[in-house]
């Protein structure tokens, strides 16, 4: 189980110098539950990121089909537990329809129980972490170094024109949300996209284009 320790938040604020008070509900993991997943396995991380409507989801199904990974969207697991009414599920919506970014606590929680579930031990982690405040406590709660980091780039509009159009009625996919969504993707994301860069496992894909052009622009980063 997750445990708060108390007043964490300043810590963190000062550890990373970023005002998470405006976008993010800080909850720090305590160290003792510091650890790898409860069954004695090492799955393969990737991390796949980008700002909203960028097109993770739809490369990432292609990625998990031809190369065999999970595609894990944590989004999808956050929306999941709104409509099976689970305990954060009014919390959940709320963040979500503000575009705003959900707890570590929780979101962390999510990934943790969905990576121990299934067979499958190679993921594509879709959207996630999202903030460096969700980085660390991904190392602590999970731990698993990603092997690669996928960043998707595009400029603002055409991903303002892809959300609009995706007509999947996702509470989120309006124009107020989306232009907070790319400010939160800037202020605390982009952090994490540095961060990965600075460790030599940001590979940067151009994401205008065709979805096939752009499938094969991520080929030779799985076929090894
Ligand atoms: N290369 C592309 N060109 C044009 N439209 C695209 C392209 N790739 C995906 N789309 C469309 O853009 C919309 C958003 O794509 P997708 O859901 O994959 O984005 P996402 O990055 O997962 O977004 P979010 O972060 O909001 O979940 C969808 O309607 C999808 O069909
Ligand atoms: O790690 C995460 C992932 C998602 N969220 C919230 O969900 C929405 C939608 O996410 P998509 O990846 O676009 O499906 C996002 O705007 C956040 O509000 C999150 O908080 N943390
Ligand atoms: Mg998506």
């Amino acid at each position: 189980m997750l445990r708060r320790v108390s007043s964490p938040s300043m810590l963190n604020q000062v550890a990373y110098g970023l005002n998470f008070v405006k976008a993010v509900s800080t909850e720090v993991l305590n160290p003792a539950d510091a650890g790898i997943l409860s069954k004695a396995r090492s799955p393969a991380i990737n991390f796949v990121l980008g700002g909203p409507g960028v097109g993770k989801g739809t490369q990432c199904t292609r990625i998990a089909e031809i190369y065999g990974f999970r595609h894990l969207s944590v989004g999808d697991l956050l929306r999941k537990e709104i409509s099976s009414n689970s305990e954060y599920g009014d919390m959940i919506l709320e963040t979500i329809t503000k575009g705003k970014i959900v707890s570590s606590e929780v979101t962390v929680k999510l990934l943790k129980s969905a990576i121990e579930s299934g067979e499958n031990d190679r993921f594509l982690i879709d959207g996630f972490p999202r903030s460096e405040e969700n980085r660390v406590a991904y190392e602590q709660i999970i731990g698993i170094e990603p092997e690669v980091v996928l960043f998707f780039d595009c400029n603002e509009e055409e991903m303002m024109k892809r959300v609009l159009h995706r007509n999947q009625g996702r509470v989120d996919d309006n124009i107020d949300t989306t232009k907070e969504r790319l400010r939160v993707f800037e202020a605390y994301s982009l952090p994490v996209i540095r961060y990965y860069s600075q460790k030599g496992k940001l590979h940067k894909i151009n994401a205008i284009g065709t979805e096939d052009e752009i499938f094969e622009r991520l080929r030779p980063i799985f076929a090894t």
